[in-house]
């Protein structure tokens, strides 16, 4: 049984599907060490002997391609170069060799608030990120209303956003970038700047992607969650991809655990919380009933089929969505 019981299977691989196509790229940054005065004038009295800065491969010969459809992971520990890999995929950052190309429609949260100006209230900074991320005037008109409701700004959304808190931009990026309508969704860890219940919000959107066929890439420390929304995880160590293949192998790999006893604990947990979802909603359908009401339940990307949400009878909008 998949990791994932509600992604559609069969991804296909071809030169057409390449969405992202990351080849031999390698980025050095240079490390300056700060010296104390003193420290500074021995220096120079042993005739400079010694570099005052160094610089390290931060990514070394990295070479991967994402196809449309994939859900992929970037994994690894601390420093091995996952973040620095999405803003390159992202077109942040710029490799010193090597190339990155995308061929559909990005958007990615990397960095919390990354293009907004402090001095614009939310509203214009809605307006100036929907533009950056690729949306018409018209279009953003149109999901205005849908973008507010989602990042549950309200008032504040008339306030200028140098004074929201960084769970308040966190709100309003993630909302942004979900309604352009992306093909490839490039996720950081900053997810977890968000409170539970928005981070649930937004995990569940992110399985609505997965489900309706989306290109998914994610920087995460979360393994559990990432075997639920990613098929495939690439490792990452030093700079260098270690490992690509399916996410749980990634876990395995990460846990230093047989991939067989992470496979099987991770089905454990999902039929778990499937049954658990299931058993609600028949508990929610039999109270209505009991109490002569019809029950629609909230749509809910793990159970229902998205093309559901165009049949007002089978599964319900939630607010904001
Ligand atoms: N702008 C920068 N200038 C100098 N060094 C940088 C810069 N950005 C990243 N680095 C360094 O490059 C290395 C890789 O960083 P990166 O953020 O990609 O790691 P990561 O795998 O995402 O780590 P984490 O899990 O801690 O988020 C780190 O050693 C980091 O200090």
């Amino acid at each position: 049984m998949s990791a994932i019981p509600f992604k559609k299977p069969g991804v296909v691989r071809s030169e057409d599907t390449v969405a992202i196509r990351v080849e031999h790229v390698t980025k050095e940054f240079v490390l300056r060490h700060t010296r104390s005065m003193k420290e500074a004038f021995v220096w120079l009295l042993k005739g400079r002997k010694g570099e005052l800065s160094v610089t390290f491969k931060a990514l070394d010969d990295v070479t991967f391609d994402v196809h449309d459809g994939e859900t992929v992971a970037l994994l690894g520990f601390n420093g091995s170069g996952k973040s620095t890999t999405l803003k390159m995929i992202s077109g942040v950052m710029h490799p010193d060799s090597g190339s990155v190309a995308t061929r559909r429609r990005v958007a990615g949260l990397i960095e919390v608030g990354a293009g907004f100006h402090p001095d614009l209230t939310g509203r214009d900074n809605v307006y100036l990120n929907g533009a950056i991320l690729g949306m018409t005037r018209a279009e953003i008109d149109e999901k205005f209303d849908e973008i507010v409701a989602f990042s549950e700004i309200g008032e504040f959304i008339d306030t200028e956003v140098k004074f929201y808190s960084s769970g308040m931009y966190l709100r309003l990026a993630f909302s942004v970038a979900i309604h352009t309508d992306p093909e490839v969704f490039l996720v950081d860890e900053i997810l977890s700047v968000g409170d539970e219940p928005f981070q649930k919000k937004c995990i569940r959107r992110i399985k609505d992607l997965v489900r309706r066929g989306k290109t998914l890439v994610v920087v995460s420390h979360d393994l559990d969650l990432i075997m639920d929304i990613c098929e495939r995880g690439i490792v990452m160590d030093h700079g260098s991809k270690v490992f690509d293949g399916s996410s749980v192998a990634a876990v395995a790999m990460l846990r230093n655990r047989p991939p067989e006893d992470v496979q099987r604990e991770q089905n454990e947990r999902v039929e778990r919380r499937l049954a658990d979802k299931r058993r609600e909603r028949r508990e929610q359908a039999e109270a209505a009933a009991a109490r002569g009401e019809t029950w629609v339940p909230e749509y809910d990307p793990e159970l229902d089929d998205p093309a559901e949400l165009d049949d007002p009878t089978k599964v319900r909008r939630s607010l904001g969505n």
